[in-house]
């Protein structure tokens, strides 16, 4: 078995729901598809770096699938050195193959057990990919470090176009080198959560102490309408990540220059069937409110909007009742953070 044309995207979306196990070769490693969407890639350089790039947990968000798998072609013919441990993840192929988000439940909810409490395609799918980076970050080199890239696209329009939701990370200090990361990689803007949640990143994160972000990269937009030279930014950082196993090195004036910060000040969660929001359908993600503004409102709670210049991101009723349907974030400057 290979991957025809090198192109991992199309085997997976042509095996959506199971493909029985193969490895590939090439020049600087050894290639292991363990799942349908799951390629582990093993460099033959010692490395300490283990890097897990997710894609597609939402089957309609095309255009990182289409970035990671050019990479990815570019390793597997000898054009882009692999000098890291690899692991690429396409989320959901079953929900990309019909253009949704997902096709039972929001796949990106149900990490960290949280599949236990509901039915349908993606609970599975949310064990396999769980298992899939347990095992990667187990074979992992004791004291080499562990980083998980989940990159989205989001539904609306954004005041800041690359975004990143980091993972609740309590009391730890945030990581410089991260940061440069992210700067450097054109991000523009970085959410720090203010709680644990069940998303993919947090998984990692959590679990396994991985580095790990949820990366918005701009909007939705089908298959082969993606415009790749918006990512061109985060292209070359992680080209350059993958081929040196280096992170750039950013100093805290640069990342500062840089990024926006904001905290999640609260998750809006959907509490009743009549649970609305009070913004229309086209506000931009980082759209600011005056103290006071009502948000949200049910027959249960209201929602009024506590700071001048809190924004919202990811506006969204249409979720089950007990899911968030928006976050509310406050700006907070570079020098309130602790960092290592
Ligand atoms: O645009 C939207 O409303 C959703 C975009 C998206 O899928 N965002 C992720 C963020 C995950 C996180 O909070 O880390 C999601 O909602 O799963
Ligand atoms: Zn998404």
């Amino acid at each position: 078995m290979m991957i025809p044309d090198n192109d991992f995207l199309a085997l997976t979306l042509n095996h959506p729901e199971s493909l029985a196990p193969f490895q590939v070769a090439f020049a600087s490693g050894v290639g292991f598809v363990e799942e349908t969407g799951v390629l582990r890639l093993e460099p033959k350089c010692p490395t300490d770096i283990n890097l897990v790039l997710s894609v597609g947990i939402h089957g309609n968000e095309t255009g990182p699938i289409e970035l990671v798998n050019q990479l990815l072609k570019a390793i597997l013919e000898d054009r882009l050195a692999l000098s890291v441990r690899l692991l690429v993840i396409i989320g959901n192929p079953i929900a990309a193959n019909r253009a949704e988000r997902f096709c039972d439940v929001n796949l990106n909810r149900l990490f960290s057990g949280a599949w236990r409490h509901y039915e349908g395609i993606e609970v599975p799918r949310a064990q396999c990919l769980e298992l899939a980076v347990t095992k990667f970050y187990a074979a992992s080199k004791e004291g080499s470090q562990r980083f998980h890239y989940d990159l989205h696209t989001a539904i609306r329009g954004s005041e800041y176009e690359k975004f990143v939701v980091h993972p609740f990370i309590g009391d730890a200090p945030y990581d410089q080198q991260q940061l440069g990361f992210l700067a450097a990689s054109g991000i523009d803007a970085v959410l720090l959560s203010h709680q644990p949640t069940t998303t993919f990143s947090y998984y990692s994160s959590a679990e396994h102490g991985a580095h790990g972000f949820t990366v918005e990269l701009g909007k939705v937009y089908p298959f082969g309408e993606n415009d790749l030279s918006r990512f061109e930014a985060i292209n070359q950082t992680l080209m350059s990540l993958i081929s040196t196993a280096k992170l750039p090195v950013l100093d805290q004036q640069r990342i500062d220059d840089s990024l926006k910060l904001f905290a999640v000040q609260d998750a809006l969660v959907k509490d009743h069937d009549d649970y609305q929001l009070t913004i229309s359908d086209d506000v931009k993600n980082f759209t600011g409110f005056e103290k006071g503004y009502e948000l949200a409102r049910s027959s249960q709670s209201q929602y009024l909007v506590k700071a001048s210049g809190d924004a919202i991101i990811f506006p969204n009723a249409n979720v089950p009742i007990g899911q968030r349907a928006g976050l509310v974030v406050r700006p907070i400057s570079l020098s309130a953070l602790t960092l290592k």
